[in-house]
């Protein structure tokens, strides 16, 4: 079995062949932090987290990086409203971002690096990009001369002159930075200081770096020069890896990243959820209503490249989801001491699961597979509950959870064992059905059958099925 990827590069699906075999060096392009992370940018960290996962799983050692933006106009703009400093809008946004994503299990990165640690190698890049022609400086700023790198495009598929063409050569005269461009399309590397504004020294004078070149320093610094994986959502493909091509590309002359994945956007009624449109659901907002890991189902539910389409009716139908694996999940602490997913697995399930994956990271095709173990697990324990029988051996049983366990955790599903004893799926416990069970018989006995079979038909409305037996002992079962 090969793992094979869409390339956005060569919008194709190729077979995986990294560049040193073994292992991987990924770079994910991060948060502008300005604000609280919506659902999107969940999606964006959740997916990449778990094609991270994924990899290590398959025995690949991963070097994962993602950025944070700590340098830009929209920082700037709310640290001036709320009369504060450029680093304490970062650094608080920085905190909330750690806090949201442990929330929903995503792991830590191997190094955040930010823009404003990385200012060296952003000059080199960009002096390096000027000695070898492809960058000018203009009054204190410096562009990329876009017309110059041959290759310009080829990631969108985007041709410069259609480009060109659709812009209609049009200068806006009153921008102040197009006056300074050779070309409508070249894009700064160095933008001169404004007054009032956080500036560095360089050789252009104070100033401070444009966006896509901190990634290019970033890739190159923590990662060298060709990379296996580049990936970000579909809404960076241009200009900012496109951007990053011309500019890691130029300066090397050797291919920036083998493999460019994009994922889908979340969308809200067809349009990209964000902050800037203000359509957004922060990622704590959500977490008040869902729980962390029906997000996540939300979010590999879907093939990463498609779009999601946010509505509550979706993450209620995750919620379901995630409940049906949790029962099966739970499977193991509830009836089998407790133990966890160290032991044997099921080598025919396992091969499914990686079957589904394998192909371009098909995350739902390997939750089907889970679901249908967690299914049979979760009907065995209902079996056990209430006949103290099983239809399958407990040996096979444990095997099948093991195997669910340690599928689950490459998708970073996972339950807490101190949570177990919460509502089942239906929302109702086992103890609110025995207590249902208790008023039943009370009203049996006063003769209340109206109110008996009331309480008969609300438990079966709630999946629960009653079993009268002689001798007046009521058993139940969870249907479904
Ligand atoms: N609606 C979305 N769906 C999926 N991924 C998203 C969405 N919005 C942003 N991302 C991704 O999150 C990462 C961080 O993005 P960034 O901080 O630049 O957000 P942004 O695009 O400025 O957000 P906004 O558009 O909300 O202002 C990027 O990889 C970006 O592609
Ligand atoms: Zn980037």
């Amino acid at each position: 079995m090969t793992l094979t990827l869409h390339n956005t590069l060569t919008r194709r699906e190729e077979p995986f062949d990294p560049l040193i075999p073994g292992s991987v060096g990924m770079y994910c392009c991060g948060i502008t932090v300005y604000d609280y992370c919506h659902l999107g940018h969940a999606r964006t960290c959740v997916v990449w987290d778990v094609v991270r996962r994924y990899l290590q799983y398959l025995g690949y050692r991963v070097r994962y990086i993602q950025n944070f933006t700590d340098i830009d106009d929209k920082i700037l703009n709310r640290a001036k409203r709320e009369g504060t400093t450029m680093e304490s809008v970062a650094e608080r946004f920085i905190t909330a971002y750690f806090e949201d994503m442990e929330r929903l299990g995503v792991k830590p990165a191997d190094a955040y690096p930010r823009a404003t640690h990385t200012l060296d190698g952003i000059k080199r890049l960009v002096h390096e990009l000027e000695q070898k022609g492809y960058a000018y400086p203009a009054d204190g700023d410096v562009y990329y001369s876009v017309r110059r790198f041959q290759g310009y495009g080829k990631l969108s598929g985007r041709e410069l002159d259609d480009l060109r063409a659709g812009a209609s050569g049009r200068v806006e005269t009153d921008d102040p930075e197009a006056l300074k461009k050779h070309d409508p399309f070249d894009f700064a590397l160095w933008k001169g200081a404004k007054e009032g504004e956080p500036s560095w020294d360089s050789p252009w004078g104070k100033g401070r770096p444009g966006w896509h070149i901190e990634c290019s320093a970033m890739v190159r610094e923590q990662l060298g020069e060709t990379i296996d994986i580049h990936v970000g959502g579909s809404d960076l493909i241009f200009p900012h890896h496109e951007n990053e091509i011309a500019q890691s590309e130029a300066a090397t002359g050797k291919p920036l990243a083998r493999y460019w994945l994009h994922n889908g956007m979340v969308k809200v009624g067809g349009e990209k959820m964000s902050k800037s449109l203000g359509n957004f659901i922060t990622i704590r907002e959500l977490l008040d209503k869902y729980e962390p890991m029906a997000v996540r189902s939300l979010i590999l539910g879907a093939h990463y490249r498609k779009p999601i389409d946010f509505t509550d009716e979706g993450l209620q139908a995750a919620t379901n989801g995630w409940h049906t694996l949790r029962d099966g999940l739970s499977f193991g602490y509830r009836y089998l001491s407790g133990e966890n997913g160290g032991g044997s697995i099921e080598p025919e399930l396992e091969h499914r699961f990686i079957e589904a994956v394998n192909h371009d990271f098909n995350f739902a095709g390997g939750l089907a597979v889970l679901f249908e173990i967690a299914k049979e697990l979760r009907k065995e324990g209902n079996n056990l509950s209430h006949t103290g029988k099983t239809e399958a051996s407990l040996e096979d049983l444990a095997v099948k959870w093991h195997t669910l366990a340690r599928l689950a955790g490459v998708l970073g599903l996972e339950i807490d064992p101190a949570s177990i004893d919460l509502p089942a799926t239906d929302g109702i416990s086992d103890s609110e059905i025995e207590a249902l069970i208790q008023q039943r018989a009370t009203a049996k006995k006063a003769k209340n059958y109206a109110e008996s079979d009331r309480i008969r038909e609300e438990l079966k409305s709630r999946g629960i099925a009653l079993i009268d037996r002689p001798g007046g002992v009521t058993t139940w079962i969870r249907e479904g």
